[in-house]
């Protein structure tokens, strides 16, 4: 099998009440499979699901912090047990809290982090990542072919981020290509079916494959349960039992979503966002040998309101 060049696709969208507009990139993928030539353009937008817009009404900015003080705090959120954060903390790090509040930041401001979307196939990798930058849901299958990828735009803490979202394929004859795509993840998420224990109990093996392209100890991972909508209330409870246990041995984040309904969708892209942006300017900062800085900085009153999460920078149109 051979990949040939993707070509980006760069997309307008309108503009956004209150927010702004978001960029959305895509890849078209050229690959020959046996000999012969496929062509895989990028899944066309998605219709929302009916019930979204009436039932399922998109969270108001202010519940999950565009751009104000967020007053959602990860380690309150039902899915998200202390015992499987990453970090518990509210705040920023104050190192990060300070080098944002003196534009001391570096690069990061400029920087495109990649993150890679691994698991079984059909357990909502594509449609995880369609609700979050499109808010659209097919009820549809389609494989996903090798690779393909969308790009978010943030704003964490003042500073413009950027996570280039990289949707695999779960099938296991596309997954060397997709697999080469793996390298230089900055955060892995690992999705399986909350209501398919097998997919739960081979993250273990995605997460393997994932390290092998990437230094285990430089990158963010995180379980996500999806499908939520389908459990009820008593299998969801036994379900995270077990998500959580592997959670914790594989030290990653866990979160529970659903596409179809929104759940838990954009805390947790913005929890992503966050975590990733904290990593990247403390990285920045012992670069650039700032190190002695964080021993002094105490958090002032404002800096209890930056809670540890992202929003999503919407300006009024993309490149
Ligand atoms: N009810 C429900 N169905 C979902 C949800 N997420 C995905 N699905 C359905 O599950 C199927 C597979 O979803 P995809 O997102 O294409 O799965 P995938 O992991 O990208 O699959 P591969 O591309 O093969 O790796 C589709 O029929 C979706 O409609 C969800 O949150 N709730």
């Amino acid at each position: 099998m051979n990949i040939l060049a993707p070509v980006r696709r760069d997309r307008v969208l309108a503009e956004l009440p209150q927010v702004g507009t978001r960029a959305t990139s895509g890849l078209w993928l050229s690959l020959s499979v046996g000999g012969e030539k496929v062509v895989q353009p990028r899944r066309p937008a998605r219709p929302a699901a009916p019930g979204w817009s009436a039932s399922h009404p998109t969270p108001s900015p202010g519940l999950l912090g565009y751009g104000t003080k967020a007053p959602f705090s990860p380690c309150s959120s039902q899915c998200l047990k202390k015992e499987a954060a990453l970090h518990v903390r509210k705040d920023f790090h104050p190192r990060v809290t300070c080098a944002c509040q003196e534009h001391r930041t570096g690069t990061v401001g400029f920087k495109i982090s990649k993150v890679i979307v691994v698991g079984d196939l059909s357990v909502g990798k594509t449609c995880l990542i369609n609700r979050f930058c499109k808010d659209t849901f097919d009820k549809n299958y389609k494989a996903t072919i090798g690779v393909d990828f969308e790009m978010e735009r943030f704003e964490v803490l003042g500073v413009p981020f950027s996570l280039q979202l990289w949707d695999t394929a779960g099938q296991e004859r596309f997954k060397c290509i997709a697999s080469t795509y793996y390298r230089g993840a900055q955060a892995i998420i690992i999705v399986f079916n909350l209501n398919d224990v097998a997919s739960l109990e081979h993250t273990k093996q995605w997460l393997a494959d994932a390290l092998k392209e990437n230094d285990p100890s430089n990158v963010l991972l995180f379980l996500v349960g999806s499908k939520k909508d389908l459990s009820t209330p008593a299998q969801y409870s036994l379900m995270e039992k077990d998500a959580l246990k592997v959670a914790q041995e594989i030290k990653a984040e866990y979160w529970a979503v659903s596409s179809l309904t929104g759940e838990n969708v954009q805390e947790f892209f913005f929890r992503v966002a966050a975590l990733t942006f904290e990593a990247n300017v403390l990285a920045e900062l012992e670069k650039s040998g700032a190190r002695h800085i964080a021993d002094v900085v105490r958090i002032n009153s404002d800096d209890k309101n930056l809670y540890l999460t992202a929003s999503k920078k919407k300006a009024t149109c993309c490149p």
